[in-house]
């Protein structure tokens, strides 16, 4: 039987760094990294296990944890999607800091950071990051695969589709809808609804020229 709080990484970069901090304060202990090669600068001295797609994770891992330690939605996207072929143990990491609702549902392979508010009723889907001090206010929908960038405000009731990024800062207004792969800018402000993929900045937010969009 291995040991429960044992957590096996994918990916370590700046990211994995904070998840680091995250799952020691937790008190999970991290038993090494896959990543596409070792990395030269590795601060938390942990051990190299090879790339996932050149070993054998399974028998490496066994019945431990697993945690996507990558901020990028797409290849987050692709690991979790890895972890379920593998029937790998996934879990929901929420920072000690972090304040969440006995009513809000998280799942699997997301992360709650330091400071980070998640209010009544919220739901957040599998392999979502919502980063350092970000509020999500009540009855917020916010789907798979998403990122939402560190001080964001997202008010209540308020929808993020699958594989959407939200810039640092940014607020999105009450009863407000953002359809999957929208990227917001930093310190944007979002008061409408977002209904096409794509590039958005601004304080009210512009979709970015050259998207090729007609909002
Ligand atoms: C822990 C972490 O670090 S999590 C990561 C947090 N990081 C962020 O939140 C950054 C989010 N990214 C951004 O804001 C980016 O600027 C993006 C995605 C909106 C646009 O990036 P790019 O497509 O590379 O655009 P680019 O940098 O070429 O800028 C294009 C124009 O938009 C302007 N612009 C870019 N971003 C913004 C923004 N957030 N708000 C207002 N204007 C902006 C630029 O000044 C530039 O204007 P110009 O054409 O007049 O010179």
């Amino acid at each position: 039987m291995s040991d429960p709080k044992s957590v096996f990484l994918f990916g370590y970069s700046g990211h994995a760094y904070v998840i680091i901090e995250s799952l020691l304060d937790a008190g999970f202990h991290i038993a090494g990294y896959f990543d596409l090669k070792e990395t030269e600068f590795n601060p938390y001295n942990l051990p190299y296990l090879g790339f996932e797609k050149s070993v054998d994770v399974k028998s490496i891992v066994k019945d431990s944890l697993v945690f996507p330690a990558v901020g990028e939605n797409n290849i987050r996207a692709k690991l979790i999607h890895f972890f379920e072929v593998l029937n790998l143990k996934q879990f929901v990491l929420i920072d000690p800091s972090a304040n969440v609702s006995n009513t809000a549902l998280i799942s699997v392979s997301t992360y709650i950071g330091k400071k980070v508010s998640i209010n009544a009723q919220s739901k957040i889907g599998k392999g979502s990051i919502i980063n350092t001090n970000s509020v999500i206010e009540h009855e917020c929908k916010i789907g798979d695969y998403v990122h939402i960038a560190p001080g964001s405000v997202l008010c209540g009731n308020v929808t993020v589709g699958n594989s959407s990024f939200i810039g640092a800062n940014t607020v999105i207004k009450q009863n407000t809808s953002i359809c999957s792969k929208v990227t917001i800018g930093a310190g944007s402000v979002v008061v409408k609804n977002i209904n096409f993929e794509g590039v958005y900045f601004g304080n009210p937010v512009i979709r970015k020229e050259g998207n090729g969009s007609k909002e």
